[in-house]
């Protein structure tokens, strides 16, 4: 249990109130964020290009640093995939989960981009970011209490593989969201409730996001501080969106304290 009395914030360059740490996974710890946009994109393209050719209509590829980034990255699969298609103009049905990935759904598209995810996990594996490892070993030194809140309903899977569940004494993921009815990022709900789990107020728990839809989950929540993590150069994008700070890497936090 983390005691106000002894644990010791400032050792991983957080405000002394801060007595939580609330991660979202993708892109904050593990590089795994890359290989959900290049899922993204290559199910987007293929379904975009069949798509043109069908209509009679130009193909515009899915863009990562641009189309990912505004409406895919952080936010659960259909709220990224409707997300992605209202900003094409393109409306499909919801489908239902079981959908197959040739269906024409939002959950059929998103169906078949997670298969992608799985290939891609299968043949490369998962690179977990080092500074990271060494945060959350400090984190848990100082007696901070830890959460991962990521939209993913991979994250459990993607824990396990790499051996960071023995940090995690709570996970908010995409079942564990839609099972207790929360919102999805860039709603502060998920955010909230990892924090709740641990036993403390939003003003108490750090987040850290790398996703604009979740930068803004933790400035909306009014937590104890939004930290940014940078890892494709969009960094004047994240303070702009909600980031008290910003870094590109969390050892950072550590090596650059006051
Ligand atoms: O498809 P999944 O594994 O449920 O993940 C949903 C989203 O989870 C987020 O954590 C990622 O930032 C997104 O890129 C991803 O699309």
């Amino acid at each position: 249990m983390s005691d106000p009395q002894t644990a010791r914030p400032r050792d991983v360059g957080l405000p002394e109130h801060v007595l939580a740490c609330l991660f979202d996974l993708d892109g904050v710890i593990t590089d795994t964020a890359s290989v959900h946009a290049s899922a993204w994109k290559e199910m987007f393209d293929a379904y975009l290009a069949e798509r043109a050719e069908r209509l009679g209509e130009q193909f515009v590829p899915f863009d990562i640093a641009t189309d990912y980034v505004k409406y895919v990255d952080g936010k659960r699969r259909q709220d990224g995939t409707r997300s992605f298609l209202t900003s094409r103009g393109i409306t499909l049905p919801e489908g239902t989960a079981d959908d197959s990935a040739q269906t024409e759904s939002v959950n059929g598209l998103g169906n078949r981009k997670n298969n992608l995810v799985h290939e891609k996990i299968e043949k490369e594996g998962v690179t977990v970011y080092q500074g990271s490892v060494r945060y959350l070993e400090a984190a848990q030194a100082a007696g901070l209490r830890i959460a991962v809140v990521s939209s993913s309903a991979n994250t459990a899977e993607i824990l396990r593989v790499t051996g960071l569940e023995k940090f995690v004494e709570t996970r908010i993921d995409a079942q564990a969201a839609i099972a207790a009815g929360l919102h999805g990022k860039p709603a502060p709900d998920t955010f909230v409730e990892g924090a709740r789990r641990l036993g403390f107020e939003p003003a108490q728990a750090a987040v850290f996001e790398d996703a604009i839809a979740g930068v803004e989950a933790g400035h909306s929540g009014a937590f104890g501080i939004v930290v940014g993590v940078d890892r494709v150069g969009h960094g004047a994008a994240l303070a702009q969106h909600g980031a008290d700070v910003v870094v590109t890497d969390l050892a950072q936090l550590i090596d650059n304290r006051a």
